[in-house]
């Protein structure tokens, strides 16, 4: 189920985590009251520090007409003072303006700092920036100027060392001309008391320190690379890209150590030019990366970004900037009359917005005992004695090939490959992710907004105002409270006016929130925020919960981080318009997969009938077979993937467990034998995900076959780890059937074209109204109400640098009985095409080819049947390339060489799959 820190109540009981510091996600109150809980838990030191400041802003609130605090001025203020500090200090240290002033702020400076009083502007200048840019819990500022003033102290230590006199004095003049009391305080008596050498080292150790809180920057980041290197030292060195093919390094997508990796036909290879010499310094790209991504984060997000290479489909929001006029627009500078106004009227809304955490509380772990069949009890000796006494089953076991032994393949597939013991698998780390920018509560768009609902209330004479609003990445819900007698329609009834007044078409009204007396106005934001799949995965949510199937979804409007467990949806259905986003998500749930999931631990099947949005996935390890891109296989695979579930049901009745996950368990303790005298090897099964990126083309080939597979394994797969996800951009009711409905409890509606599209999806309207690229409605199972959440987003460049980070360490085991089984398939559907007349149409091939000549009055005449059945033989013939099309009255062309008669045969018959390549077998031969 999903899991997101609002309070959406699950019906289905499973967890729901709250919000750090509330647990509804209802209105006012509850923030109201979340700010006082806050502030009552400042330490004693923060408020000390904070009192002037305060008492200040108290009395100046009080002096011009007693408003309410809004904290957010209390940054813009901090912001200011920083600024007026750097200018007096600039004018002091840098100009050396002599004004009384000037030199009392010179006295300052250089009794504290000594020398280095030179770059406190820049300090002062770096630290208003830092405030400005980033703010929030996890803008990291207070490491950031906690590191810089710990780098000062160094430096100022530094010098004074250098500069300590010989003997032990305190001379205030000199301590100026060297590192000010700040130097002096530990500098000299470190110098005295431990010589300068080594006091000198313990500072710069320190100023390293220092500059790693600055550059966020970890120990082990800096070692776990080096200390890797080292240990592929050899490896590298033949991985080096002069003299090296590039078919020694598998990640290439064609060829992979010494054989070609069997891309499916149409998937394209995904590559540019350079791209082998990208690969092959992977790995040393890994620590410069490391180094350099947490660098510009600090730097900025436009640095980030271009650290990856770049793609045009890198980029989110394109149009939407152009449609909304975000790019060209100006929001227009409320004037100060208006802006008193408002700020009155929207009091409340810092509050309620700057109260929205972006990291939930944690909740206690799932228990072992919740997991079921996993008692006190030990199940599993009990399965490993029955075991003991059914010889004859295990016998029974080894000869029938729908049993679990004859299975025994995936659970072997651990130790399958040759050289994947030996390297540990390493999963690929998050600082491959972009890092977004932290969540704005309020911009100046949302006072526009405030103000042209104000207005709009106004001039149509509703006693209605806005009390606070909550701002989500894409759209912000206003909060709308009625005057007491004044009637919901009279502002429902505005929905025109009002999405005249803000200028969006987009407008969404619910009335009421839930649990709230309030009317809800959601209306996009003109500057949205990207939800960058990085900081979804690093959320403390996500990080804690090592679940490997627990994929990003994205961030809820109230700024929530939105995760979900595909084990527990278990199926979903991803459906909307073309350009809204679900190849995007899709992508997302993938690259949350390659991220967090070894290959032991989930196989995926993706089919992607479109060629195009899946093909970075080729060569995964993760994969269980090509990617599909014929959905005729894909239907064939399908059924496959109902025979692996029926096998695995049959192993978990065996052992005597009711879900794989208690049986992983158990063979991981060590609890779960192989019945004695079979050589099977017990190893937990991985969960699979099977991904198909259209629908609509699978149902087109199969209907029927499709429905059904659907069916069986949407019915059953839960207990046996299998797991669907399915995304159509034509919602319709030919294509999401009620069969498929019924069986697929959780849905992911993007944009729709039509309310009928959006109740084909949700059973419900309102997926027409969302705007369009990652905007979506969350249907979670179990769950009543959708939930609005804007997608997560990950760029080509990131999925290109998780998949290239996996795919140097581990090749593909593609399952070989799959492939077999869509070839089984082709040779029944040419035989059923052929049915009775097999004979016939191997004398009419021989005919034809002996006399090279293709006329269906000579296949008459010589086997002696009608015009109608002489006519359907040549059609059979030239539906295997022997002759050409019909030509009127004239004889065909015959395509085929009396010499390749055999092969043709055996082509007909079924034994070969091409007339060329049954030559090939008999020239091998
Ligand atoms: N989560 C998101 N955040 C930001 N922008 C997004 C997001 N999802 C999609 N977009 C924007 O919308 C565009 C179209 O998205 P996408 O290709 O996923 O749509 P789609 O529904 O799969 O379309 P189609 O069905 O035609 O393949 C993207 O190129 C991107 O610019």
């Amino acid at each position: 189920m999903t899991r997101k820190n609002t309070s959406d109540k699950n019906s289905s009981g499973s967890r729901s985590r709250k919000s750090a510091a509330g647990t509804s996600s209802s209105g006012s109150s509850r923030t109201r009251t979340e700010h006082n809980v806050e502030s009552s838990a400042e330490s004693g030191w923060y408020k000390a520090l904070l009192w002037l400041p305060r008492a200040l802003g108290k009395t100046i609130r009080v002096l011009i007409g007693g408003e309410r605090y809004d904290p957010a001025y209390s940054k813009d203020g901090v912001c200011f003072l920083l600024l007026i500090g750097a200018l007096l200090f600039s004018a002091s240290e840098w100009f050396h303006v002599q004004g009384a002033l000037g030199k009392g702020l010179h006295i300052v400076a250089s009794t504290l700092l000594g020398l280095p009083s030179v770059i406190l502007p820049v300090a002062l200048i770096w630290a208003f920036w830092r405030l400005l840019v980033y703010s929030g819990k996890d803008s990291g500022n207070a490491h950031s100027i906690g590191g810089v003033c710990l780098l000062v102290w160094s430096v100022c230590s530094i010098l004074d060392i250098l500069k300590a006199p010989a003997e032990h004095r305190f001379d205030l003049e000199h301590v100026r001309q060297a590192g000010g009391m700040l130097g002096f305080a530990v500098g000299s008596p470190l110098a005295w008391g431990l010589s300068k050498v080594f006091a000198t080292i313990i500072f710069v150790l320190l100023a390293i320190f220092a500059l790693m809180l600055i550059l966020e920057i970890h120990m082990d980041s800096v070692v776990a690379p080096v200390a890797q290197r080292f240990e592929k030292g050899h490896e590298t060195v033949v991985h080096s890209p002069e003299g090296t093919s590039e078919d020694e390094f598998f990640p290439n997508e064609i060829h992979m150590g010494g054989d070609t990796l069997a891309l499916a036909a149409g998937v394209p290879t995904h590559t540019d030019e350079g791209r082998e010499e990208t690969n092959s310094a992977l790995p040393k790209r890994g620590l410069k990366r490391s180094w350099f991504q947490r660098m510009f984060h600090s730097r900025g997000k436009s640095q980030d970004k271009a650290k990856l290479e770049h793609y045009e489909a890198d980029d989110p929001f394109d149009r939407a900037a152009y449609i909304q006029g975000s790019g060209d627009r100006r929001e227009e500078q409320p004037d100060s009359s208006l802006r008193m106004h408002n700020v009155e009227e929207t009091a409340v809304v810092p509050a309620l917005s700057q109260l929205v955490p972006n990291e939930p509380v944690n909740e206690a772990p799932v228990t072992e005992a919740e997991l079921s069949g996993v008692g006190s009890q030990d199940p599993w000796a009990a399965a490993a004695a029955a075991a003991q006494q059914l010889g004859q089953v295990q016998e029974s076991h080894d000869s029938s090939p729908s049993q679990p032994v004859e299975h025994s393949e995936p659970l072997e597939e651990n130790t399958a490959n040759g050289d994947a013991p030996s390297k540990p698998y390493m999963l690929p780390s998050s600082d491959l992710l972009v890092r977004g920018k932290p969540h704005a509560a309020r911009t100046q768009a949302n006072d526009s907004v405030i103000k042209a609902l104000q207005s709009t209330f106004k001039q149509f004479d509703v006693d209605a105002r806005v009390v606070g609003f909550l701002r989500g990445p894409s759209v912000t819900q206003y909060e709308v409270e009625l005057g007491s007698g004044v009637k919901v329609e009279k502002v429902t009834n505005l929905q025109r006016n009002i999405a005249y007044a803000v200028a969006s078409s987009d407008v969404r009204i619910l009335s009421p929130i839930p649990g709230k007396s309030a009317i809800g106005i959601e209306i996009p934001n003109v500057d949205r925020e990207i939800v960058h799949l990085g900081d979804v995965l690093r959320s403390k949510e996500a990080q804690q919960d090592d679940n490997p199937m627990l994929t990003a979804v994205g961030k809820d409007v109230e700024g929530h981080y939105v995760t979900a467990d595909l084990t527990k949806m278990p199926h979903l259905l991803v459906a909307g318009a073309t350009g809204s986003g679900k190849s995007s998500f899709v992508n997302s749930m993938l690259t949350s997969v390659v991220m967090r999931a070894k290959p032991e631990q989930v196989r995926l099947i993706l089919v992607d009938p479109k060629r195009v949005e899946l093909s970075a996935y080729a060569g995964i390890p993760h994969l269980l077979t090509p990617i599909i891109t014929d959905p005729k296989k894909a239907a064939q695979a399908l059924e496959w993937v109902v025979k692996e579930m029926d096998a695995r049901y049959d192993d978990l009745q065996f052992f005597g467990f009711r879900h794989v996950k208690d049986f992983n368990q158990a063979v991981r303790a060590g609890k779960v034998h192989a019945p004695a005298g079979s050589n099977r090897k017990v190893a937990p099964y991985p969960y699979l995900l099977v991904v198909v990126d259209e629908m609509a083309d699978l149902m087109m080939v199969a209907k029927n076959d499709v429905e059904s597979s659907i069916q069986r394994i949407t019915q059953l797969a839960r207990a046996a780890g299998v797991h669907l996800v399915l995304a159509t951009q034509r919602p319709s009711v030919d294509v999401v059937t009620g069969l498929i409905k019924a069986n697929i409890p959780s849905r992911l509606a993007f944009a729709t074209s039509s309310s009928t599209d959006s109740r084909v999806i949700l059973d419900a309207t309102g997926a027409e109204t969302l705007i369009g690229q990652g905007d979506a409605l969350f249907l979670p199972m179990g769950q009543a109400k959708p939930t609005r959440v804007q997608g997560a987003w990950v760029s080509e460049s990131e999925i290109r640098n998780a998949v290239d980070f996996v795919r140097t360490q581990r090749k593909p085991e593609y399952r070989q009985d799959i492939e077999q089984m869509a070839k089984k398939e082709e040779k029944r559907e040419i035989l059923d095409d052929i049915g009775d007349d097999m004979d016939e149409l191997l004398q009419a091939a021989e005919l034809v080819i002996t006399t090279q000549f293709g006329s269906t009055s000579m296949l008459q005449r010589k086997l002696r049947v009608g015009f109608a059945r002489a006519g359907r033989l040549m059609d059979l013939l030239e539906s295997r390339g022997i002759v050409g099309p019909s030509e009127g009255s004239k004889a065909r062309q015959v395509l085929i060489q009396p010499p390749q008669l055999q092969e043709a045969l055996a082509f007909i018959r079924g034994e070969t799959s091409s007339i060329s390549s049954a030559q090939e077998d008999t020239q091998g031969n």
